[in-house]
């Protein structure tokens, strides 16, 4: 049964498709409620309240995926995320107009002093002299992020006659040009613009991006506006610059610190501000909510995602496609774990065939979750599993190679320790399925599933049987059996089924054969 836990207030409706899930029970509490057994939380959904933070994540070990019913992961740890193997999803679009229109409304009503206004008379004042406006019409709007939401406004912008410069050094000319839209350096449109708005990520790079500096740039009188994140403008900075009587006036929906208890610019008339509300429309929630549960949903049914932040996105049509590879690389890789006894530090993978029109990175990181699963205490996917082989000092090559040895196509493993390399090759026959067709130095072809025995021995007359009767006398039943030799009287492999995992007795017995060079269990 998956325990998926809602943290935050998440729409209800919106919700709906995690109902469908078999074998899921839906939990609507904070994490720091005690009824909430942490430990077994499969999913965790949150909106921005809950700081999903790596001592959180310490707490939650069976967590497989965080989704953020909202486009800023900033109240996530998703390096923390990525390093255990948590997916970390969001919904990137469906607050996008509800913030757009915030902004806009925002600007209006800082243009206007409409919240002024309206406190004047509700007090019952009637005081028409006193909120005499600006028109947005002919004034120059200045966009720092010009993504979703920035692009939404650039469009309302231009409705109401408004100029429009942008800033964003991701957006092509074409783009700029089909939104109709002047791109300008930073510099170039904190000198124009009669209103500025910022709509980029809070990241380094843009924290503080609007700041002393910048703002002496500005025209006296600039309007300012953050609908974004809190610090993407400097509030210090910024305050010092209302104080000053330069900036005109001030929209926030967002602050450095939520809620912004006392801050330096609430005492100001011309700051105009409300409590992050630009996704909270009935429409956005209803949406991000949806998006978020319909995302979860597919994760549990095995079924690509499409809005990770630390995986990369694949179609239905590819992951369909992609699908039997997966499962025998991860079979490769955890073939290689279980016969390699020594440290490796190299991993190197060559794909030939048609598994070569397919996103082989994808596989690349299948194989390396099964060579570390029980190699290492952490859980590898294919959201850490190049970060894993990283911090553990294993290079991991790919290559691809047109030589498929007479097959559709294979995928070649070699594992390289400090005295001796390993080679796994398997395939995928349609209508027949997965197979491993070498083992290192042996042709063979054997079905990687269940309890399987792997034998390296000399070739000599009479060691099947010995093996048959070993195993017979214990009561153990060979279900399959393949054997394969480079030459007559050499050395030899065998590869054996069992219904069961062999018992340490009868491994040891085996063991005691003169003809026997290794032994390896391998259990798929
Ligand atoms: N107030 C709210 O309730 C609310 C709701 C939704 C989103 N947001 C926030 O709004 C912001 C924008 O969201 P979005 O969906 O449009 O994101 P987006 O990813 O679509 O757009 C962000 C844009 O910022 C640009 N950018 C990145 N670094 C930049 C830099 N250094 N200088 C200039 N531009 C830079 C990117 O190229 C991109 O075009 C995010 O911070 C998001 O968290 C707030
Ligand atoms: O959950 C919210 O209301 C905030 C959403 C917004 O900040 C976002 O990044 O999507």
């Amino acid at each position: 049964m998956y325990q998926i836990l809602v943290a935050d207030s998440i729409n209800a409706e919106g919700l709906e498709p995690l109902l469908g899930l078999k074998e899921a029970e839906i939990i609507q509490k904070k994490t720091n409620d005690p009824e909430v057994n942490l430990d077994q939380i499969d999913a965790l959904l949150v909106r921005s309240a809950t700081k999903v933070t790596e001592k959180l994540l310490n707490q939650m070990p069976s967590l497989k995926i965080i989704a953020r019913a909202g486009v800023g992961v900033d109240n996530i740890d998703v390096p923390a995320a990525t390093k255990k193997g948590i997916i970390v999803i969001n919904a990137p679009d469906g607050n996008t107009i509800s913030t757009a229109e915030h902004t806009f409304a925002m600007m209006a009503s800082l243009l206007r002093n409409i919240p002024q206004a309206h406190s004047s008379v509700k007090n019952k004042e009637w005081k028409r002299n006193a909120f005499i406006g600006t028109e947005l019409y002919g004034k120059r709007l200045g966009i720092v992020g010009m993504g979703r939401i920035g692009s939404e406004i650039a469009k309302r912008a231009k409705v109401f006659g408004m100029n429009v410069n942008v800033f964003d050094p991701f957006l092509t000319k074409e783009r700029a040009a089909k939104l109709g839209v002047e791109s300008s350096t930073l510099d170039e449109l904190l000198v124009a613009a009669d209103i500025i708005t910022v709509h980029t990520p809070l990241t380094p790079e843009t924290k503080g991006i609007i700041n002393e500096e910048a703002l002496k740039k500005t025209k006296k009188g600039v309007y300012l506006l953050n609908c974004a994140r809190g610090g993407i403008i400097d509030e210090q900075d910024l305050a010092t610059y209302v104080g000053n009587g330069h900036v005109g006036g001030v929209a926030l929906d967002v602050f450095e610190t939520e809620p912004p208890g006392e801050h330096p610019l609430l005492k100001y008339e011309n700051v105009i501000v409300t409590p992050h509300l630009g996704a909270s429309t009935k429409e956005a929630q209803l949406n991000v909510a949806t998006q978020v549960a319909k995302e979860v949903r597919y994760f549990f049914e095995d079924l690509p995602v499409s809005n990770s932040i630390n995986l990369p996105a694949i179609s239905k049509d590819i992951f369909e496609k992609i699908q039997p590879f997966h499962q025998i690389s991860k079979q490769i890789g955890y073939i290689l774990s279980q016969c390699v006894k020594e440290g490796v530090h190299e991993l190197s993978i060559t794909y030939s065939g048609s598994v070569t029109n397919l996103e082989t990175s994808y596989l690349t990181k299948a194989m390396l979750s099964g060579f570390f699963k029980n190699r290492i205490d952490v859980n590898v996917n294919e959201v850490n599993a190049l970060l894993t082989a990283k911090e553990r000092g294993i290079t991991v090559g790919e290559k691809i190679s047109t030589d498929a040895f007479g097959y559709d196509n294979c995928i070649t493993v070699s594992a390289k320790g400090e005295e001796n390399a390993f080679t796994v090759r398997g395939t995928f026959i349609d209508h027949y399925g997965p197979r491993i067709v070498y083992l290192n130095g042996f042709n063979i072809d054997f079905l990687p599933e269940g309890n399987l025995l792997y034998i390296q021995h000399m070739d000599r007359p009479g060691v099947i049987g010995h093996v048959g009767q070993i195993l017979g006398d214990q009561g153990i039943n060979i279900a399959t059996m393949q054997v394969g030799r480079k030459q007559a009287g050499g050395e030899a492999i065998m590869v054996l089924a069992f219904d069961k995992p062999l018992n340490d007795h009868a491994l040891a017995s085996l063991e005691k054969l003169d003809e026997i060079v290794s032994i390896n269990s391998i259990n798929l």
